[in-house]
């Protein structure tokens, strides 16, 4: 069959299903209308057990789930109509003479359920061979096992609106002109689907499943986030029973970048996934003790710092360390004696001697943590008590004797714990500033927490994704593993790192969660012209960066005499970039983002109109955003101004400036006001 015939018939087929979705929407919203009338004509009369309501609104439920499934799939082939394929691999079986023809698109489009698709999903096993091999020898993993043979035949398609645009026949890999083509197209607002030109360094950390820990130490803009985001898409597609998007959580940086990520996953036809800060989950869980700074309120501190900040900086740094995480441990062994009171334990008639509490204490519940232990022991008093009594204990006289055992502790409070330990270590006795815990003592204060009492263990997420893991200190990590005992996607790159000296956390990861960590490398950049990525290298002298053939206008620095010129001559360059989706200008700090947002937009006529994002904003659009550079981490924009370089003097900076030039794909331009 030649290729237009063969369009024709997926789409005949895609309307086809498009029918069929709609008559069952159509019924089912009828069926549900008659169950609510149902109900409520009937309700009073229901048994009084309530078994009646119980099957009506479970019978409810799972029709409106039911039309809630239609729903997406009815949207899945919609948006199949424009482009239902995109590849296709001719593949003969060992020991077949003919080859099978396999169509590969966003989602499975076949006539009946059991019937071969006319398109398969681009997560199906099938699909690999399209990704991982060029035309020869080539195989994949079915169920079955592993399958051998030869793909005979390859092609790329762009259609659109249904209609071939073009195919090419091709022996190369997918590093081509369609690749050429995506990666020269605006940036949305939105992370994109890469599935029509996944890369087959890509491919092998998507379709991963041998792994429990993978970790990816990847350039800028070598599509670790897309690589994530995607990898999650074919867990979920391969293991529905066992993962649900529910059970996924991604550790993200901040609001921004978890709305910019948000539309890539329904855009694969499965549903979001959570998304939490660290940093969010660390204040909920030392609320009791206050206001704590944030990563950004650190940042920002550092980056005004002189050269007396040196020592402050590394005596913060030395406070997430594995040295820093031993002393710790040091200190909650020593509570073990410290901080014990015992007594001898009257209540009502139970009676317990000091020496028993205290043999309970060491021996019976030593794996307990400590500031827990006292309440064991009365869990284990109270259930004697019951037993011997044959009846149940009222919860208040429970309460009252948790209460008389806890007063054995000479204090239960994690933060006069903590400001202990600093003082006996000879530290600097405080962890307050301004009325807020001090960032560099948030972590410790928390590892603290949970040395001392049960970390709470989030046994619901079933697959953690943290992305920007250079961001994270031993510390954090360690606290992490406590957390989750889940498989884990783990993504950074050590040069694009927030603080003054690289860290490799490859390095420590395996100390921390065995051997089960798998590393991968990624080396080669999609986002930026090769001017723009040859540049951004030279800031860092970063050598082993590859790219992908694509240019652009080489990235200048613009002088300037005075910061009025400087912001007159960047209004004029951003008119003149009216074909830019999404346009940057990113500043050293938040403060100089919020004059500078003002500046422009009182040069810039009104219906262009600049929006300033903070660490407080919930979300990315198109247009002119300004921010510091530290927001527009993980992000990418059409065009990238950066004012006021002769700002960026410490070795901080540097790494800022280098974290703004990697965000830009088509064009880089700088401004430095001479002084
Ligand atoms: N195989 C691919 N095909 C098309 N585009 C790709 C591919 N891989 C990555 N890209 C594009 O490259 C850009 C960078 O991807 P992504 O943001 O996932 O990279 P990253 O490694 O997380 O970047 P960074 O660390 O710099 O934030 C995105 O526009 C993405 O769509």
């Amino acid at each position: 069959m030649n290729e237009e015939a063969y369009l024709d018939l997926v789409m005949d087929a895609l309307h086809q299903k498009i029918k069929e979705i709609n008559t069952k929407i159509a019924g089912n919203e009828k069926d549900i209308e008659s169950m609510h009338d149902y109900f409520w004509e009937n309700y009073t009369e229901f048994d009084e057990y309530g078994y009646e309501i119980y099957d009506n609104s479970n019978a409810l439920k799972s029709r409106m789930k039911e039309q809630d499934d239609y729903a997406k799939m009815r949207i899945r082939y919609e948006k199949m109509l424009d482009a239902p394929y995109f590849g296709r691999v001719d593949f003969c079986y060992e020991g077949e003479d003919e080859p099978e023809t396999y169509y590969i698109g966003i989602a499975n489009l076949a006539k009946k359920r059991a019937e071969n698709p006319y398109v398969f999903d681009w997560r199906a096993p099938v699909s690999g061979l399209f990704y991982d091999y060029d035309k020869g020898a080539a195989q994949f993993t079915a169920p079955s096992g592993v399958l051998t043979g030869e793909i005979t035949k390859k092609k790329q398609y762009k259609i659109r609106y249904g209609k071939i645009i073009y195919i090419l026949e091709n022996d190369m890999n997918i590093d081509d002109e369609i690749l050429q083509q995506t990666l020269s197209e605006h940036a949305d607002a939105s992370l994109k689907s890469i599935v029509t030109t996944i890369q087959k360094e890509q491919n092998s950390i998507i379709r991963d499943t041998t792994h429990r820990i993978l970790a990816v130490q990847g350039c800028a803009g070598s599509g670790k986030t897309s690589v994530a985001l995607h990898r999650i898409a074919y867990l979920l597609y391969h293991n529905r029973k066992n993962l649900s998007a529910a059970q996924v959580l991604i550790l993200s940086p901040n609001s921004i970048f978890a709305d910019y990520i948000s539309r890539i996953l329904p855009e694969l036809g499965e549903e979001n996934i959570c998304e939490m800060t660290l940093d969010d989950f660390a204040y909920r869980e030392l609320r009791s003790y206050g206001e704590a700074e944030d990563r950004y309120d650190e940042i920002e501190k550092r980056l005004h710092m002189d050269s007396m900040g040196d020592f402050l900086t590394e005596e913060a740094d030395a406070k997430q360390t594995k040295e820093y995480v031993e002393e710790l441990n040091a200190f909650a062994l020593s509570l073990e004696w410290e901080l014990m009171n015992f007594k001898d334990f009257h209540y009502k008639k139970m009676e317990m001697k000091e020496s028993e509490i205290s043999d309970l204490f060491y021996e019976k519940f030593a794996d307990v943590p400590i500031l827990s232990r006292m309440e064991k022991i009365g869990e284990y008093l109270i259930d004697a008590e019951e037993t011997l009594r044959n009846k149940n204990m009222e919860d208040d006289q429970k309460q009252e004797i948790f209460d008389r055992l806890n007063r054995m502790y000479e204090t239960r409070n994690i933060l006069k714990l903590y400001l202990r330990f600093l003082s006996e270590s000879n530290r600097d006795g405080f962890c307050i500033r301004n009325g807020m815990i001090r960032y560099e003592d948030v972590y410790p204060l928390l590892y603290l927490k949970y040395t001392l009492l049960e970390a709470p263990k989030r046994r619901e997420v079933k697959h953690l994704v943290i992305d920007e893991m250079q961001d994270y200190s031993y510390l954090q990590y360690v606290l992490l593993s406590r957390i989750f005992h889940c498989p884990m996607t783990i993504l950074g790159d050590k040069v694009q790192t927030m603080a003054e000296n690289r860290q490799d956390v490859l390095t420590f990861l395996p100390k921390i969660f065995g051997k089960e960590v798998h590393r991968v490398y990624l080396n080669k950049s999609y986002r930026s012209t090769s001017e723009i990525t040859e540049f951004a290298s030279r800031l860092l002298q970063e050598e082993n960066v590859q790219t992908v053939e694509r240019h652009g206008e080489l990235p200048q620095t613009i002088s300037c005499y005075s910061t009025e010129e400087m912001y007159e001559t960047l209004a004029e360059d951003i008119k003149g970039r009216e074909d830019a989706e999404t346009i940057a200008v990113l500043c050293l700090d938040a403060a100089d983002a919020k004059k500078t947002a003002e500046q422009l937009q009182a040069k810039l006529p009104e219906d262009i109109p600049v929006t300033l994002l903070t660490k407080d904003s919930m979300k990315f659009g198109r247009g002119i955003s300004v921010m510091p550079f530290y927001l527009a981490k993980g992000l990418e924009f059409d065009a990238v101004f950066i004012p006021e370089t002769e700002k960026y003097v410490t070795s901080l900076h540097k790494q800022a400036l280098y974290i703004d030039a990697t965000r830009a794909l088509h064009f880089l331009r700088l401004y430095e006001v001479q002084i």
